[in-house]
């Protein structure tokens, strides 16, 4: 049965919703999966819309501690009634279905994380990837039925991407059967897990692991950290909330620290190792990554996740723009809706086609990656260095991406998108952060573009590749795409772009009326032609050569590209002596982040001194309403100009060296926004990663200790709300 119709629409809303081509429950039933699942949805929206408690003042007016004891209530709520559905399915796709209608519908409850976010998405997806069938039967169900807590803590504060470095040791004492868990520096403090500040008992912790004196790397342990009944964290341990954030703000993110804190032998997580009662450490795993599965199967959830968060953005903006009228087109005559601009469908349309792009991908990864994991439950790892490499990259692209449009639809909202009301900033929130967790944009990049690199080798030996990259051996001439790991990975992204129009025109090609079948085309044609003009200028081939250039000046380009090489810049690579860690400044993917915000800072500063100067003079010369916004390349232009002329001005005076460095931020910002259309500033710093002395440890826990939270060992919270709902009394 349809939602029935809502009284009191607005006209112009009800208006362009006749226009509709086609029939908007096909398209409906499409995205569910069909007719059954929709009306399964509607079913249980509609039961959560009877029972679950809504907010009677808005999450955002409330403070920090209110918000999160407010997220513990309803969260409790929902989770009584997923546990009773869940209870009542018996097969994986119901459950599978059901899982992710209770996503979805949750997210009408909540404008942040709920704190249970950690326990659903990674604790229980761990339990089952890393345990032995013995320890899955033990804790699969306590997790399932919300008996216990958990979450997952592998970052730490001195760090996250690589996870070889982590600090946390696990070391194995065969006199008792225990581990004995330590974190031995401040940086080896865990540091972001959900739930862990106050509402997680139970952690999987990613610790060194070291038996009869010899470390064997990184591995998973189930660890309880509070008391069952007084919710108070165990001997041992420090634990708390690491502080406010951008987003996730209900999500008690915390940190853990480990002072000989013992575990029984049992809680090492044993599908793919284990640690025999005598110490002997015994490798099950047929591939060395496998501990890293969680991951992987979040990085494919993350697709499909922000296929949703876009929506739900994009909705909002759509129907906005429908309502809004602005302007005057035509004197006399109605003031248009926004909507019928094309610079704002410009800003519209492109994130419907992406959702649907996203969506499709997603539903197509996520088959991609049962079909991996039922492979290797005969032992046969042969697909997970490709399921690696495609995670990774349509994970990378996907949250960056859903998070630029996002801020695209709040754009297109005008002053209103800026409301938190609106909840187009909460969503931004929430999706800026998945370009960072679970694996930073540019580190995944940079992991697909191994795994490209290596593929490349086997197609230069002629050697078989997989279907997916099977692309490479057609493009022997390599002029049609260069080598470098950017232009590697924009093959690829061709590659996510021709998987959406297969996975669309194949969805679409049975059952459906024509109507939407075109609507589809549509959608499908303008994603791959927005991106294809986006990139216009790396689907052009440029000469690119020191031998061809149009002066002739072949050896003295030769010898000028020589002089640019890194290995040039010293007399003798530091490798001679040895191999230090790099900071994260070496990388010059970093530095392309963060120069171009320093010499943005200085344009900025000698542009509005500049305009400054000017101001009066152009308001008077003009008037009040001829200052027609000035077309983006212009406005670039003229910071471009007087940046440059004005720190020539101001630079004569200075001494040499500093004369020589500011001439490089004017060659840098000139040079970067020719490639570039965006970057950021940061004008106040006010932060604890950027402080003069670099003690960011120190300040990141400095910060979280003085966090309200942390002044209260357990919340009320789990006194009214979780302890009744662990013990079945609520
Ligand atoms: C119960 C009922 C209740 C009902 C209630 C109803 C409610 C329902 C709600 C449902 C909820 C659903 C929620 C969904 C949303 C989920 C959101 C979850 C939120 C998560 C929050 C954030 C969590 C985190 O961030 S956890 C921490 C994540 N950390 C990272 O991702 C770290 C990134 N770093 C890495 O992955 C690695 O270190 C890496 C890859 C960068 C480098 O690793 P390395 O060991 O140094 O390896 P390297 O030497 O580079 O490579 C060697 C070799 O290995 C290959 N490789 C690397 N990784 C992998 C891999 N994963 N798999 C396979 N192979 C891998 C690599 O390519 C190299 O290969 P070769 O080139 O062949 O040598
Ligand atoms: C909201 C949120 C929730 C989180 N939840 C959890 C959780 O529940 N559990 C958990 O364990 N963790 C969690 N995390 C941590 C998260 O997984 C890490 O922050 C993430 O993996 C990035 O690692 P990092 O912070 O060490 O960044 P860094 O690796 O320090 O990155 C800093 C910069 O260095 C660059 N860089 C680093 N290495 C390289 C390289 N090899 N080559 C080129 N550039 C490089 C990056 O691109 C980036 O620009 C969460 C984080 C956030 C923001």
């Amino acid at each position: 049965m349809r939602n029935k119709p809502i009284a009191n629409v607005n006209a112009d809303l009800l208006k362009e919703r006749k226009n509709c081509s086609f029939d908007i429950e096909e398209l409906t039933n499409l995205i569910d999966g069909g007719k059954n699942q929709t009306a399964r949805r509607r079913e249980i929206e509609n039961m959560l819309l009877k029972n679950m408690p809504f907010d009677i003042i808005p999450e955002e007016c409330l403070s920090a501690k209110e918000k999160y004891e407010n997220a513990v209530r309803k969260s409790v709520a929902l989770n009584k009634i997923g546990v009773e559905l869940v209870s009542q399915v018996t097969k994986a796709k119901e459950l599978s279905d059901l899982t992710l209608t209770l996503r979805r519908v949750s997210d009408a409850y909540f404008r942040e994380v709920t704190p249970f976010l950690l326990h659903l998405g990674m604790f229980i997806p761990t339990i089952l990837g890393q345990c032995s069938d013995e320890q899955v039967a033990h804790w699969l169900p306590l997790a399932m039925q919300l008996k216990i807590i958990g979450t997952y803590a592998q970052t730490e504060l001195g760090h996250g991407t690589f996870i070889r470095g982590l600090e946390t040791t696990a070391t194995y004492d065969e006199r008792t059967e225990e581990f004995v868990l330590n974190s031995p520096t401040l940086s080896s403090s865990k540091w972001w897990a959900g739930g862990l500040g106050k509402t997680a008992n139970h952690c999987i912790v990613v610790a060194q692991l070291y038996t009869k004196g010899e470390c064997y790397g990184t591995h998973p342990f189930i660890v309880q950290i509070r008391d069952m009944d007084t919710h108070m964290p165990l001997k041992g341990l420090k634990v708390g909330e690491i502080g406010p954030r951008l987003g996730f703000q209900t999500a008690d993110n915390g940190f853990l620290v480990f002072d000989n804190f013992r575990i029984p032998r049992d809680s090492l997580m044993m599908k793919h190792a284990k640690v025999l009662k005598d110490g002997t450490y015994v490798k099950i795993a047929r591939h060395s990554k496998l501990t890293y599965g969680t991951m992987i199967f979040v990085r494919v959830l993350l697709v499909s996740e922000m296929a949703f968060n876009l929506s739900k953005a994009v909705t909002i903006a759509v129907r906005y723009s429908a309502v809004r009228r602005q302007s005057e087109l035509k004197p006399n005559e109605p003031e248009p809706q926004v909507l019928d601009y094309l610079t704002q469908q410009h800003k519209l349309f492109i994130s419907i086609s992406t959702v649907y792009a996203f969506q499709f991908t997603s539903n197509w990864l996520m088959k991609t990656y049962h079909t991996v994991q039922a492979n290797m439950k005969h032992g046969n790892t042969d697909a997970l260095p490709e399921l690696h490499a495609l995670s990774s990259c349509l994970k990378a692209i996907c949250t960056s991406d859903c998070s630029a449009a996002i801020e695209q639809c709040r754009f297109a909202c005008g002053g209103h998108g800026y409301m938190i009301s609106s909840n187009l900033p909460s969503l931004y929130a929430f999706t800026t952060a998945t370009r960072t967790y679970e694996g930073d944009y540019t580190v995944l990049l940079l992991q697909t573009a191994r795994f490209l690199v290596k593929t490349w080798e086997q197609v230069e030996l002629g050697n078989a590749v997989t279907p997916m990259v099977a692309y490479l051996a057609r493009h022997q001439n390599r002029e049609a795409w260069d080598e470098s790991p950017e232009g590697i990975i924009r093959a690829f992204e061709a590659i996510a772009a021709g998987v959406y129009q297969t996975e669309s025109v194949r969805s679409v090609s049975f059952g459906q009326s024509d109507a939407i079948k075109d609507v589809m085309k549509q959608l499908s044609d303008l994603y791959l032609l927005y991106w294809s003009l986006e990139r216009t200028g790396d689907l052009l081939t440029t000469l690119k050569s020191t031998l061809g250039s149009y002066d002739g000046r072949v050896y003295e380009r030769l010898m000028e590209e020589a002089l640019k090489s890194p290995l040039n810049q010293e007399p003798v690579n530091e490798s001679f002596h040895n191999e230090p860690e790099p900071q994260v400044m070496d990388f010059v993917s970093q530095q392309h982040k963060l120069f171009i915000g320093i010499a943005s800072y200085y344009s900025y500063s000698m542009t509005a001194l500049w305009l400054w100067d000017i101001l009066t003079k152009v308001t008077s010369e003009l008037g009040v309403g001829k200052t027609d916004r000035l077309p983006e390349s212009h406005g670039r232009a003229v910071f471009m100009s007087v940046f440059n002329s004005e720190m020539e001005k101001s630079v004569s005076s200075l001494s040499a060296p500093l004369q020589a460095v500011l001439r490089q931020l004017v060659e840098l910002y000139l040079y970067y926004w020719t490639l570039e259309k965006r970057g950021d500033l940061l004008l106040v710093l006010q932060s604890t990663l950027g402080s003069y002395d670099g003690r960011v440890y120190e300040r990141l826990m400095e910060e979280a200790l003085k966090n309200p939270p942390n002044k209260e060992p357990v919340n009320e919270s789990f006194h009214k709300y979780l302890k009744p709902f662990i013990q079945g009394k609520l």
